[in-house]
This record gives structure tokens, C-alpha cells and sequence, in this order.
């Protein structure tokens, strides 16, 4: 569906060298620290900003030569740009009809009730969570097949949160689909998410299915004895602690049924990036 190749972008003191792929029916995480590189993934794959290089496709076209109906195909949210907040749902209606011609007005009106949005209140007097709510909606009222999706749910509580996950599930139960979305919550991503790519300073440090991170990954806690005496060929990286090192392995089960003994914790997305990170490769 959307296929970055080695996708290049230099800013005074940074440098994106980026490959990734959104495959058909996946939902595809992106994680990275602030100022990682995510938004200007988003960026380069929409033409929003020029790149200094590499391949961006989308639906097996060069992103250059994509036609307006095939824009019409992807669905966006940004987390930092919205609608004048001087409109109202019901004016926005207006404008999303002459904008889009897969536009469902209804479908869009029902989300909108649903989500107890009011239509004539102004935008701008919504709370974070209704405007979230309503780029969200806007962003799926015209089916598109790809959505990309940056920081949709930051700054939302833990209910406006588990909201818009469902909204956002609920969307891929039509076929062909795909998401690419990125958030702060890593937890967010490892119950939505198929795959996740890991982004550090502008590269993507690790690409994995989420079950496979969340099954292979793990962290194993030793003293500086223990370290010593411990088969280190599927340890990925180690951190110092001040009781021995903690260790990024992709092999659990190895280190769980040799040394049984030892504290195997769980990868969460978060630990992975932050022992990718941090931790010295070894
Ligand atoms: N227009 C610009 N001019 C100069 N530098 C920029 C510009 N846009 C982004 N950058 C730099 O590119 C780097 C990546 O920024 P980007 O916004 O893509 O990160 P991010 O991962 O989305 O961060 P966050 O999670 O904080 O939103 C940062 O160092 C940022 O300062």
C-alpha cells in the first residue's frame, strides 16, 4: 500500500535515512522518542515536505504521479494541525461534501452523534478529546484505504484513548485496508498494532510484528556474577544498573529454560526502544 525506500531528509542537526512498508490489512506502528523523526515520516510520505532522496510509493505508484482520486484514497490526522475553529461540524460537512466525492455524509453525521459531538457548537470551544474525536472521523468519513495516522490519541484520558482505538479497530473490519500511526502510548500500539517499526535519530532501529516482539522479547536482570556466567549469544543489548546489567534478548525462551533461575521480565514496546537505545550493543 505505501512503501518508503531509503527515504532521505536532512535538517540543520538531523538526518532521516528511512525505509518502511505499510502492507494491505495491517495496522503499522511507528515509535520513536520526541523528535525521533515520526512526523517527518508523515510528512515525506504525504509530499507535504521535498526529501533529499530515496523512493516513496503509494498503491504501486510514485508518490508524483498519484491522481486526485487516488488522494482521495488516504486519510489523514495530524497532531498539530486542525480545522479553523471558527466552523461548526455542520459547516464542516459542508466542506468535507465538496472536498471529497466518497464523502458519507451520513456515516460521518452518525459518528459524530455517537460521539456526542455537538454540530453547532464552534470547533474551538471543543474539549481536546472532541477534537481528537472529530480529525479521527473526518479523517475515516470518506473510506479511505490508507489512514495515517500522527499522535491521534495524545493528550486524551484513558477513555477518550480506549474510544478512539475501537473507532480506529472497527475501521480495518472493512477489507484492503491499512493505518500507519504513531503515538507516545506505546501501550496503545501494542494492542492495535501488527508490526511496529522503531525509530531512533532518524533510523529505524527494529521492525517487528508486535506478537513477535511481545512473545521473543525479553529482559533479563543479572548480577555482575551471573552476567559473567551467562551465554551471551542472543543478548541484543546491556544496560549497566547498579546490581549487575539488564539485558534486551530476542530469544526468551533460550535464557528462560537455560537459566531458570534467573528474573526474565516481559518486552513491552518501551522497554525495547529504551534498552535499543540505551543499552550498548554487545
Ligand atoms: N521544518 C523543520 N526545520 C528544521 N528542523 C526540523 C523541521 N521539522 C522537523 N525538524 C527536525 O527534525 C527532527 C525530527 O522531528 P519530527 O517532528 O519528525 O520528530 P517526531 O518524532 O515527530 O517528534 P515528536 O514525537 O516530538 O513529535 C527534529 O530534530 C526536528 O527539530
Amino acid at each position: 500500500m505505501l512503501k518508503l525506500e531509503n527515504v532521505q531528509k536532512r535538517y540543520d542537526g538531523y538526518s532521516l535515512d528511512c525505509s518502511l512498508e505499510l502492507r494491505t490489512g495491517y495496522i503499522t506502528g511507528l515509535v520513536g522518542l520526541n523528535g525521533a523523526g515520526k512526523t517527518t515520516i508523515f510528512k515525506s510520505a504525504l509530499g507535504l515536505i521535498s526529501v533529499d532522496g530515496g523512493g516513496i510509493q503509494i498503491f504501486n505508484k510514485e508518490l508524483k504521479d498519484l491522481t486526485a482520486e487516488d488522494r482521495e484514497e488516504i486519510g489523514v490526522v495530524h497532531y498539530d494541525s486542525g480545522f479553523s475553529g471558527y466552523l461548526t461540524i455542520s459547516n464542516l460537512t459542508v466542506i468535507l461534501k465538496n472536498l471529497y466525492k466518497k464523502f458519507d455524509k451520513e456515516g460521518f453525521e452518525q459518528k459524530c452523534k455517537e460521539g456526542n459531538l455537538p454540530f453547532n457548537k464552534m470547533i474551538k470551544n471543543f474539549s481536546t478529546g472532541m477534537k481528537a474525536k472529530l480529525k479521527l472521523i473526518v479523517a475515516m468519513s470518506h473510506h479511505a484505504k490508507i489512514l495515517i495516522l500522527d499522535e491521534p490519541t495524545a493528550g486524551l484520558d484513558v477513555i477518550a484513548r480506549d474510544e478512539l482505538l475501537d473507532y480506529i479497530r472497527s475501521y480495518m473490519q472493512e477489507g484492503d485496508r491499512s493505518i500507519l500511526i504513531s503515538s507516545h502510548i506505546s501501550k496503545d500500539l501494542e494492542t492495535l498494532c501488527d508490526d511496529v517499526y522503531l525509530i531512533d535519530q532518524g533510523r529505524i532501529i527494529l521492525h517487528e510484528e508486535t506478537d513477535v516482539l511481545l512473545d521473543r522479547y525479553g529482559l533479563l536482570k543479572t548480577t555482575n556474577e551471573q552476567y559473567k556466567e551467562l551465554d551471551h549469544q542472543h543478548i541484543i543489548r546491556r544496560y549497566k544498573e547498579a546490581y549487575g546489567y539488564r539485558c534486551l534478548t530476542d530469544h526468551k525462551d533460550f535464557y528462560v529454560h537455560k537459566y531458570p533461575d534467573l528474573v526474565m521480565e516481559k518486552g513491552t514496546i518501551d522497554e525495547v526502544l529504551t534498552l535499543m537505545i540505551r543499552g550498548e550493543r554487545l
